[in-house]
């Protein structure tokens, strides 16, 4: 904590944010309390009332807040449900500042206490300075830190350098539904004044801070092997039938080898060819292999090189199974042999690859190795998440801004990275409203996002707060 006499205006911040750092952990604690988890619409409630608690704490701040309709969607079990909306606001404005645009999401991926994890995922646990929960770092720690920041000059009562807006919205995590749509519905309206667009909603990839400009996109497929009308008895039925299991996983088994090489026909054929000047990026990004792996808990990696594991993740695609709906996945032996299974896997996408093109890749090549079994069960293939890559440029000058911010607070030039997860709207922002987008990161390479790990670290959280308040001061610098 800070104890010396504050000298300046950013040193008087910097105290304010480190004196209240123990209201704004309390307040993370109530945000990871709402179960906000986006993944089935049966808990859009939750992520209704996160929503609400987020744009009650804007109004707190003098905001205005709009909760904008994006209406209804089909979700991929057919159902149609109306979506919970998404917050823009703006706080007072002066003509004569610069206006930020500030994204960040409140809902959250699934989390059970028996999935493994050693604190209750939505009761914040602080352990060695590591302030465990789901959400803590993806997304609402950020988005509190960018709210305290603000809260921190009016505390003051110093002069916020920079109009602020606020798009928050509680459907990140399955691929923001509805926002590309409300983006181009207010493109004149809400973006127009519009200077900067800025997202912290990823991870730093050592120690060092990290500044992004790329993510990669993901498209998100559901593979549906349907056989009989009920599941069956394995012993009474077993050896006549096509099971639809066996189908799924031969399907799921043909898409990626060993090596993670993706093995749908065609699919390298757009990746953006990689130049001398892009590979010499890589050597000079600080990124500890050993440390890696300790991180995440593996023993070897496919590759060697921090270059080439770096460009596996940042500008090569990827494709990962994350599981089987209706399958048994319950401890115990059950004999069954289920009639309708649905797999579910994603690949990440890269520039110069087309969502459009890989549906139709890959669903292609799924049909044709199903029709190589020739089965009785029937295959439907959906792919409800099509997110493209993002890439922007560094020579914007919100980028000069951050890496100053980024001085200030930590008293380091930032590695410039780029993400290997995907913020869905990102490019789509970029795309429709033509503004700057930048990604400023303020979360550990070790919070674990999405695992039963998830943490952002009390430093990251409180420190992260201040970078936000000296971005804010920076940006208006650059007039
Ligand atoms: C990077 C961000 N915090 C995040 O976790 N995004 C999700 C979005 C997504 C993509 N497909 C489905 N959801 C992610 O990258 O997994
Ligand atoms: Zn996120
Ligand atoms: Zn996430």
């Amino acid at each position: 904590m800070t104890t010396q006499a504050p000298t300046s205006d950013t040193e008087l911040l910097f105290n304010y944010i480190d004196k209240n750092q123990d209201m704004f952990v309390q307040t993370l604690k109530e945000w990871v309390a709402i179960e906000s988890d986006s993944s089935s619409s049966a808990l859009f409630g939750k992520v209704m009332q996160m929503v609400n608690v987020t744009a009650e704490k804007i109004r707190s701040l003098g905001g205005d807040v709009e909760l904008a309709d994006i209406g209804s969607q089909q979700m991929p079990d057919g159902e149609i449900v109306q979506l919970p909306p998404v917050i823009l606001a703006e706080l007072p404005k002066d003509s004569n500042k610069p206006t930020l645009c500030i994204y960040g999401h409140v809902d959250v991926q699934p989390a059970k206490k028996e999935d493994g994890w050693l604190t209750e995922p939505y009761v914040l646990t602080e352990i060695n300075g590591n302030l465990y929960g789901r959400g803590a770092t993806d997304n609402k720690g950020p988005v509190l830190a960018w709210l305290h920041a603000v809260e921190a000059y009016q505390a003051l009562k110093q002069d916020l350098p920079v109009n602020i807006k606020f798009i928050i919205e509680g459907l990140e995590e399955i691929g923001s539904y509805g926002l590309d749509a409300l983006t181009k519905q207010r493109n004149d309206t809400f973006f127009a004044d519009v200077d900067y667009i800025v997202i912290s909603d990823n991870i730093w990839i050592s120690n060092k801070p990290g500044l992004t400009y790329g993510t990669r996109g993901d498209c998100y497929f559901y593979v549906k092997v349907s056989g009989g009308k009920q599941a069956l008895h394995s012993g009474a039925h077993g050896g006549s039938l096509f099971e639809p299991m066996a189908d799924l996983i031969a399907l799921l088994d043909s898409l990626v080898d060993a090596k993670g090489q993706i093995l749908v026909p065609g699919i390298y054929d757009d990746v953006a060819p990689l130049t001398e000047e892009e590979r010499k990026l890589y050597e000079n990004i600080q990124f500890d292999l050993e440390e890696y792996k300790n991180n995440i808990g593996v023993t070897r990696l496919i590759y060697d090189k921090k270059e080439d594991v770096l460009m596996h993740y940042w500008r090569y695609p990827s494709l990962s199974i994350h599981g089987i709906q209706g399958a048994y996945a319950d401890p115990g032996s059950k004999t069954v042999i289920p009639n309708k299974v649905i797999g579910k896997f994603s690949m990440r996408q890269v520039p110069n690859m087309d969502p459009v093109v890989v549906e139709k890749q890959v669903t292609e090549y799924l049909h044709e190795i199903f029709a190589k079994r020739n089965s009785s069960n029937t295959l439907k293939i959906l792919m409800p998440i099509a997110a493209k890559p993002w890439v922007a440029n560094v020579n914007d000058p919100q980028y000069v801004a951050a890496r100053r911010a980024i001085k200030t607070v930590f008293g380091v030039e930032p590695d410039m990275i780029r993400e290997g997860s995907t913020i869905p709207i990102a490019w789509n922002f970029q795309d429709v409203t033509k503004k700057s987008v930048m990604m400023l990161p303020i979360c550990g390479a070790d919070d674990g996002e999405h695992s039963e790990k998830e943490k952002i670290s009390r430093s990251n959280y409180i420190e992260g707060t201040k970078l936000f308040a000296a971005f804010f001061y920076e940006l208006a610098q650059l007039r």
